[in-house]
């Protein structure tokens, strides 16, 4: 499948491939990551169907009246799941610039059960917190969590191709990422039917904090851009039937900045624009077990130098960044 400018990734291609075939297909996707770290996904194997009910159950959730979605609302300012109403997240401010709040409202779950023996105190209260589920539409959360479960597995898949990609055994992430704290968002960017304030967007440019994202935007919308390494924003094509992945801090972090973290954002869209300017996506953000120690890759550090960043811990890194982009209560 041809899309200008954008790489399309075949992942059933490269599990059915032999081992040299598969390291070739590797080599493909680290220079992708090396020059942006995003690409689209086909062959993924995720059921239409799994993808349609979460989809439209997270619709029906959005066309609800505001007093109906403020039943699931997060219960305070920093709470990760639950409904998120308009004016609670600035993106940008991830990145410590100030811009008033996007324009989107979105609907957060995340992991479905907590692990045996956990007690980190701060585990328990972020991310392993209760979603707190939508009464209405029925089917709601079954349709969430088969989404849900079938992105975690998409991701540890690619997660393999990564591992191929940066020349290690298949297997090197997986005991990192066998707890994982992945949180899965559903984003309604509303029709805009008063001007943005200046310098508002649907969302602001931030990068992923995570490993990966695996994002759904609405079929044939626009408004996602890339900040290439030309230095310029880049509209991000739609490709049917695939996935947007894209690569967050902790894979630049793992290596050493040989792969980069890219900055994004979603604009808005023209004021002049025939039809319904409203946009829905899905956003899993995959993300490391809680305490896993993220550090510099050894074979990604060239002979005679110190790694550029300091460990960090999976799941206290994600809940710093996450809180920061909290509008203050
Ligand atoms: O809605 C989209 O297409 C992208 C959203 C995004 O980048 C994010 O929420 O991190
Ligand atoms: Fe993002």
């Amino acid at each position: 499948m041809a899309v200008p400018d954008f790489p399309v990734f075949d992942l059933s291609g490269f599990e059915n491939a032999a081992p040299e075939e598969r390291r070739r297909l590797g080599a493909e996707v680290d220079a992708i990551c090396r020059n942006t770290g995003f690409l689209a996904v086909s062959g993924h194997g995720v059921p239409q169907a799994t993808i349609d009910k979460a989809w439209n159950a997270a619709r029906d959730f959005f066309d609800r009246p505001a007093e109906e979605k403020n039943e699931a609302r997060a219960p305070y300012a920093g709470y990760p799941y639950g409904y998120l109403g308009p004016q609670s997240e600035a993106l940008a401010k991830s990145r410590n610039v100030d811009t008033p709040p996007d324009l989107k409202e979105s609907f957060n779950g995340g992991p479905a059960a907590v692990p045996g023996g956990l007690t980190d105190k701060d585990a328990l209260a972020f991310c392993y917190a209760e979603t707190i589920w939508p009464v209405a539409p029925d089917g709601f959360r079954d349709a969430w969590q088969a989404y849900y479960a079938a992105m975690e597995d998409l991701a540890a898949r690619i997660m393999r191709v990564f591992a191929v990609a940066l020349d290690l055994p298949e297997s090197f992430f997986a005991a990192a990422i066998d707890r994982p704290i992945s949180a899965l968002r559903a984003l309604n960017y509303p029709d805009q039917e008063t001007p943005p304030e200046p310098g508002q967007l649907r969302a602001g440019a931030h990068t992923d904090y995570g490993s990966l994202t695996i994002l759904l935007p609405q079929v044939g919308s626009g408004g996602l851009e890339i900040f290439t390494p030309e230095g310029e924003w880049r509209a991000v094509p739609p490709v049917p039937g695939a996935f947007v992945i894209n690569i967050g801090d902790l894979m630049a972090l793992w290596t050493n900045d040989r792969w980069v973290s890219t900055l994004h954002r979603v604009v808005n869209p023209e004021p002049d624009g025939s039809g319904s300017a409203r946009r829905q996506s899905f956003a899993f953000f995959h993300q490391p077990n809680w305490d896993y120690e993220i550090a510099c890759i050894p074979s990604c550090l060239e002979p005679g130098t110190t790694p550029k960043y300091e460990p960090v811990l999976s799941g206290p890194y994600l809940m710093g960044k996450f809180k920061s982009t909290v509008k203050a209560a």
